[in-house]
């Protein structure tokens, strides 16, 4: 298998077939909702909370809230209520057992439940999995996170509707120092690896670094990716603002880091602080012109356009070029 990731991959251009980048459609389907772009904020409690949520689907973003000290009953009473979908995740716990029992109780039924642990191939994630099924039918279920092949078809044939795939890549990982595993490093060619035998969407999660890179994640397989850091630092991110000599940062954390878990046990995350950059909205659109562009490089109109295209790794004994055949 050859290894590789967003820094040593370039996508090589097809002939343009758009008079403009605006034709390009950079938009996404997921669980029955079309979505403006395929990104979503991480589920991190400095990235999303109720405001940005409710803001991302109310101007057509797909959504994730985290699951970390809320009610995620009221969460979808609330988004409800304002008239937009809710999209909660859950553990596999049993507090995350009563959540669901409570939903099914007040009647209640959440449009999309990620399931989201460290270690997401696991008995534990099957039996969440078929209890969702089963309580709350009409939920469109993503689990994860996971690294391999074998992990996605197990997931897939538990019931899960998406997967997630990455265990490790992200900017406040330490999973692959403290533990030795993990896709960091390698996450481009894990969700290549994943995408050969998924038969439902891939959401690839962690590692992204520049706009491009969410081109290569579709290109490899992923239908939507998931970004944390590069959200993180907005005026309205959620994470505490922190000026250092003048300048000003929006902390950004892991979410099994002892900042978002309260205690110093089985710690596979750190703290960082991310330069403030400006507004949400005016990266989203900068994110979705980029896309576009990214669209009509590959040759295309739409999204999946860009599956098409050849590309050349970069350095490495793996270096050259890979043609579609
Ligand atoms: N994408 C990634 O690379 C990673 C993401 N995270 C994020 O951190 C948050 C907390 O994750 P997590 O600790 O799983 O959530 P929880 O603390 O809710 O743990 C979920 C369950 O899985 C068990 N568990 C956790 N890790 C493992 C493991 N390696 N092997 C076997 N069982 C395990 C836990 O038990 P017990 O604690 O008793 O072991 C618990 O029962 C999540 O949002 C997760 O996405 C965390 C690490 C890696
Ligand atoms: N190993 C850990 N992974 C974590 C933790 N908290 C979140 N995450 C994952 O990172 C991505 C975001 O990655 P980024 O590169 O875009 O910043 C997020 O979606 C989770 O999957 C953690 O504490 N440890």
């Amino acid at each position: 298998m050859q290894i590789f990731d967003y820094d040593n991959i370039l996508l090589l251009p097809r002939k343009c077939v758009v008079e403009s980048r605006a034709e390009c459609d950079a938009s996404v389907t997921l669980g029955g909702r079309s979505f403006r772009i395929p990104t979503v904020p991480a589920n991190m409690k400095t990235v999303v909370d109720e405001t940005i949520c409710t803001w991302l689907a109310q101007n057509g973003y797909f959504y994730v809230m985290h699951r970390f000290d809320l009610d995620n009953v009221q969460f979808v009473k609330d988004m409800h209520a304002k008239g937009v979908f809710a999209s909660i995740s859950l553990g596999v716990k049993k507090p995350d057992y009563e959540t669901v029992d409570r939903l099914v109780a007040e009647g209640l039924a959440p449009e999309y439940i990620t399931i989201d642990i460290a270690h997401g191939h696991a008995d534990t994630v099957k039996n969440m999995i078929a209890c969702l099924k089963k309580k709350l039918p009409k939920a469109f279920v993503i689990a994860g996170n996971v690294g391999t092949p074998e992990a996605v078809i197990d997931l897939e044939n538990w019931g899960a509707d998406a997967t997630k795939v990455g265990i490790g890549p992200g900017k406040v990982c330490i999973t692959k120092l403290k533990t030795g595993f993990g896709t960091g490093g390698w996450q481009l060619s894990a969700l290549k690896w994943c995408g050969r035998v998924a038969t439902k969407p891939i959401i690839a999660d962690g590692g992204i670094r520049d706009h491009g890179d969410i081109a290569k994640s579709i290109r490899f397989g992923a239908s939507m990716v998931m970004i944390g850091s590069l959200f993180a630092g907005h005026e309205e991110s959620p994470g505490r603002t922190v000026e250092v000599d003048g300048a000003l940062f929006k902390e950004y954390y892991g979410s099994a880091s002892d900042f978002n878990k309260g205690e110093y046990k089985h710690v596979e995350g750190k703290r960082i602080l991310e330069p403030i950059k400006g507004k949400l909205a005016d990266t989203l659109v900068e994110m979705e012109q980029d896309i576009q562009s990214s669209i009509s490089y590959a040759g295309g109109r739409t999204l999946m356009d860009i599956r098409k295209v050849n590309y050349v790794t970069l350095g490495g004994d793996n270096a050259g070029e890979h043609l579609l055949m």
